[in-house]
């Protein structure tokens, strides 16, 4: 297995006087797959996803991309490599929709260089790719939570990446816009492209990971191929509440949670 990020006895807390979110925390990455990161609030989703983008350093341990220290990779070929689709994100200027995809492609560009009609273009096909053409001109402070998303993953598709980190993809998404982002996950894994997504959606997690790691209590608890990780046993101790695995129409489903009383 080819890895893509690799965290090595990484150690992290956020105050020096608090005990460290992660004592140790080992955890791989396959390259050319789509990854579930998966765990319970406040396990640390979001704030490896900060440590594999560099935007946190460990206290110690090593943050690794392709096999090299990410601190090591200057900011313009790691914004080439990598993008992330945030769970949210505070926007400070009064942006269009065009204009905020077009900040995916400043890694591309010159110092002080502004973005060129190829830039344009690839942003354009990023919004057609996301469903959104009819957002082009909209100002990004005024979307819905669901439009602000898609915006997001168009941002993220305009920097070209290799590797796509999503927080919470679908977190805002209805049952429309989640096939879709469902189906443009897949293409992009089809083309190659490693994705890493953190999400509390189980039906996702089984239609769109091949590989998944599941974090509590600092560390991973179990990492491999999602097929033998997202069993029953599994994520019944992840998530400290009773999971079952049913097939419905060839779909798999998670039931969580206590069965309903019958009444007497
Ligand atoms: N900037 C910060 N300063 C201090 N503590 C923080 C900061 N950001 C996050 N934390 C804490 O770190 C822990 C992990 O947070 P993180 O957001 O990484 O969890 P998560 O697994 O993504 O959670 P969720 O599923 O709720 O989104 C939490 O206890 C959180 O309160």
């Amino acid at each position: 297995m080819k890895k893509i990020i690799e965290f090595r006895n990484v150690r992290f807390h956020w105050h020096s006087k608090n005990p460290p979110l992660f004592p140790s925390l080992n955890m791989q990455v396959p390259e050319g797959r789509a990854t579930a990161l998966l765990g319970p609030n406040g396990a640390g989703k979001t704030t490896i996803m900060d440590l594999a983008l560099g935007w946190r350093s460990p206290q110690s341990g090593e943050v690794l991309l392709q096999n090299h220290p990410i601190m090591r990779w200057n900011s313009k070929n790691r914004g080439q490599f990598m993008a992330l689709v945030p769970q949210d994100e505070v926007v400070q200027f009064d942006y269009s929709v065009l204009e905020y995809i077009l900040l995916g492609r400043v890694p591309y560009l010159p110092p002080l260089g502004t973005p060129g009609a190829k830039d344009e273009a690839i942003a354009r096909d990023a919004l057609s790719e996301a469903g959104i053409d009819h957002l082009v001109d909209r100002k990004v402070s005024r979307l819905s939570g669901g439009e602000k998303q898609l915006v997001l993953l168009a941002r993220a598709l305009t920097q070209q990446p290799e590797l796509l980190l999503l927080d919470e993809p679908a977190s805002h998404l209805d049952l429309q816009n989640r096939e879709k982002i469902l189906k443009i996950l897949r293409t992009l894994k089809e083309k190659g492209i490693s994705l890493f997504f953190t999400s509390h959606d189980p039906e996702l997690v089984l239609r769109l990971a091949d590989h998944a790691i599941l974090l509590k209590n600092g560390s991973v608890i179990h990492s491999g191929p999602s097929e033998k990780i997202l069993n029953e046993k599994n994520l019944t101790s992840l998530y400290n509440v009773p999971v079952k695995i049913r097939t419905i129409d060839k779909r798999t489903v998670l039931i969580w949670g206590q069965s309903p009383q019958r009444p007497e």
